[in-house]
């Protein structure tokens, strides 16, 4: 279990993390999401000791985890993958890692079995690909066999076989009753592995909530239609003209916003038309959060006006109470 209690940390006059208060449960995947710059990686150092909060204070079962006797037999991490010695291999790496945690030798050829690494155990990191390396950052965090696991971008540089296999992993480490914390900004990947989550903007916390209650409740209901090919511009005319919002869904078919599908099947009658599906679909978790921290985000290219645009934005936000 990881508790936040109005956890602060500020660089010069700027908050990074702005009173931030969160609980992080066992048994679950919880994800951690927000834009760039908004405080993860800062929250993530505070909780693992590296960085001293400036206000409150963060707890892994209970303590401050710097105080821990065997901290990797506490809490696993992977913070930044490419943060080995180059020059030693997989093995010498888990195994140095082992010996100043008191582990043994033996769980090193169990955890570089666990992610697939067997056959290049001997390999200097600095030989290893961006998911290889990222495998050995997972190996490192699993080595000491911990109850809690803190992950940043856990899935940067796995290909679809590796993002698949972490997402499985964790889903089972969670299922075995531990903590699973991660952050991704790959949302179709987190909405598949994590079953609660932790959203923040500029330092501040803005929902705790389950994953479903999340997409449920602040989805924009819309249906899925499906007609004939034949049929479908004169469908999307008629739609329009009755006021609903159009527009081609990535599954193929209309996505119709606006109408509910009671209605759509009335107006389809009134000329005709033939429907082969009618759907209710929910948003996806990146159009929930992308309509969430819209006002939350900091580093945005320049084909938007930001500043202008999200003035009057961010002010709104910095007044809405978190969703829990
Ligand atoms: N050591 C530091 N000194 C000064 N400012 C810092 C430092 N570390 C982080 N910051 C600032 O704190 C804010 C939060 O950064 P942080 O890296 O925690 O965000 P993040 O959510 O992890 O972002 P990303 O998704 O890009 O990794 C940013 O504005 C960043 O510039």
């Amino acid at each position: 279990m990881i508790e936040a209690r109005e956890l602060t940390k500020r660089y010069g006059g700027k908050a990074a993390v702005d009173r931030l208060s969160f609980t992080v449960r066992p048994g679950h995947v919880t994800g951690f999401l927000g834009p760039n710059g908004a405080g993860k990686s800062t929250t993530m150092r505070m909780i693992l000791g590296l960085d001293a909060p400036s206000g409150g204070a963060v707890t892994v079962n209970g303590r401050r985890y710097y105080r821990s006797a065997a901290p990797l037999r506490e809490v696993g991490s992977l913070l930044d993958a490419t943060s080995v010695h180059g020059g030693r291999t997989a093995r010498q790496h888990l195994l140095g890692l082992a010996r100043s945690n008191g582990i043994g030798g033996s769980r090193v050829d169990e955890v570089l079995e666990a992610v697939g690494l067997t056959r290049v155990a001997g390999k200097r990191a600095k030989g290893l690909s961006l998911g290889m390396g990222q495998r050995l950052g997972i190996a490192a965090a699993l080595l000491g066999d911990p109850g809690v696991l803190i992950l940043d971008e856990p899935v940067n540089g796995l290909d679809t076989e590796g993002i698949r296999w972490i997402r499985d992993l964790l889903k089972s480490l969670a299922a075995d009753g531990r903590t699973v914390f991660l952050s991704s900004h790959l949302m179709s990947e987190m909405e598949l592995t994590a079953d609660h989550l932790i959203v923040i903007g500029r330092g501040r916390l803005l929902a705790d909530t389950d994953m479903r209650d999340f997409i449920e409740t602040n989805s924009q209901g819309a249906t899925l239609l499906r007609t004939p090919g034949a049929e479908a511009q004169r469908m999307r005319a008629l739609l329009e003209t009755a006021g609903a919002s159009v527009r081609l869904d990535a599954r193929g078919g209309w996505r119709v916003g606006g109408l509910t599908p009671a209605e759509i099947g009335e107006l389809a009658r009134t000329q005709d038309l033939a429907i082969h599906e009618l759907t209710p679909v929910f948003s996806s978790l990146e159009e929930v959060y992308t309509d969430m921290t819209r006002a939350s985000v900091e580093y945005r290219g320049t084909a938007g006006t930001y500043e202008a645009e999200n003035a009057e934005d961010a002010e709104n936000a910095e007044n809405k109470e978190p969703v829990r």
